[in-house]
């Protein structure tokens, strides 16, 4: 097994390896005593990781209650919030009870933003079981909910108390979610590790995977650790999210965050060499990678609508927006564009 220790507001460890969720009692009895616990999950994990997770929890000495909502994007909302609110309400669970997130990104951000708002706040554990929310969102704190405006447009910072991430449970994911995570995977090898971009555009990461998800975490600990608030470097972690939130807002959330993102890698990768800021072929590179693991590249949506889905990003402060650019595989950095600019940028990328 494999540990990563993340040290922000609150300090936790990530423990990364097989057959965790059977020990996920005793796991998370060394950081929260013996209480009551709301299991929180969508209705595919429902059937396939429940059970496990509420016999442990149950054998370590917590009363075991869960919160099934319908499994997708499109319940990462306010009402799914609400819901899950009331009913945390109505098993009265108190300041010293917990949620366990169990599931996907969706479950992830969903069950943090309850956790971080329900009585002001109640300690929470993930466990992520797909290959995005082990790498990327069962870490860091961030946790929110869509509005139909805009992506996470509602949400907080707010820190688990243990990630648990058991390798098994990858196993059971259907190949075009596997794929969402490994956008966000190469995502991490654009911003700062060559030889991790080219070990996943390879198409073979599910033989490294414990390395890779520890590699990733590890990753994002050091920018979480400088920025929990993402006033700065943290920001970097939104590499392809400016154009991707866009469209996924644009599809009404029926594209997946993971595709998404790719499009958005590969725009902002486009716009990044016409501008002169990345090396000649890094847009080619990243294109060849999204390929080989069958994620798409473009978008169907206008450099107008583009445009106007990335008004509403968090980076924008006041006239200008902070996009981040690509300068070749391993190194990006962060720009202004003036708001103005944005449509232009977004058509370039599209043209280019
Ligand atoms: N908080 C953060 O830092 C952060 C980072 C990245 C992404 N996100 C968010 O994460 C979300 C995307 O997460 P996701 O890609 O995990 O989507 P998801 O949670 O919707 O899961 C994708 C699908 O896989 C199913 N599933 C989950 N685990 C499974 C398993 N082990 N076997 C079989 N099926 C399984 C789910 O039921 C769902 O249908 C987006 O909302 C995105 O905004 C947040
Ligand atoms: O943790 C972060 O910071 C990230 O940006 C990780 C992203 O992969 C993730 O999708 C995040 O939720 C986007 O953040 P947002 O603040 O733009 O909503
Ligand atoms: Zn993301």
């Amino acid at each position: 097994m494999r540990s990563v220790t993340v040290k922000t507001s609150a300090t936790y460890e990530v423990l990364i390896g097989s057959g965790l969720l059977q020990k996920a009692g005793e796991a998370v009895k060394k950081v929260i005593s013996p209480c009551k616990a709301a299991i929180v999950t969508d209705s595919t994990v429902v059937h396939l990781y429940e059970e496990t997770v509420r016999k442990s929890l149950t054998e370590a000495g917590f009363s075991v209650c869960t919160f099934v909502f319908p499994a997708g994007e499109a319940s990462k909302n306010i009402h799914t919030l609400s819901h899950l609110l009331e009913f945390l309400a109505k098993e009265e669970m108190t300041r010293t009870d917990m949620i366990v997130a169990l599931g996907g990104g969706v479950t992830g951000d969903l069950a943090g933003f309850g956790a971080a708002v329900y009585l002001r706040g109640i300690p929470f554990v993930q466990i992520p079981t797909t290959f995005l929310a082990a790498i990327d969102s069962s870490v860091g704190g961030k946790a929110a909910v869509d509005l139909e405006a805009g992506k996470n447009l509602a949400g907080a910072f707010y820190q688990p108390k243990l990630v648990l991430c058991d390798t098994d449970v990858l196993q059971t994911l259907p190949e075009v979610v596997f794929a969402d995570g490994i956008a966000e995977a190469l995502k991490y090898g654009v911003l700062g590790d060559a030889p991790l971009f080219e070990k996943i555009a390879g198409g073979n990461c599910r033989q490294d995977l414990e390395e890779i998800i520890e590699t990733c975490v590890s990753m994002k600990r050091d920018v979480v650790e400088e920025d929990e608030f993402d006033t700065g470097k943290r920001q970097l972690l939104n590499l392809g999210h400016t154009f991707g939130h866009a469209i996924e807002q644009k599809s009404h959330f029926q594209m997946t965050h993971g595709h998404a993102v790719a499009i958005g890698m590969h725009l902002i990768a486009k716009a990044a060499e016409a501008k002169g800021i990345a090396e000649k072929g890094t847009a080619a590179t990243i294109a060849k990678a999204l390929e080989q693991n069958q994620l798409p590249k473009e978008t169907e949506f206008s450099p107008a609508e583009v445009a106007e889905g990335t008004l509403r990003d968090k980076k924008r402060r006041g006239g200008t927006i902070s996009f981040v650019f690509p300068k070749k595989i391993g190194a990006c950095e962060i720009v202004k564009i003036p708001v103005e600019e944005v449509e232009a940028l977004a058509k370039m990328a599209m043209e280019s």
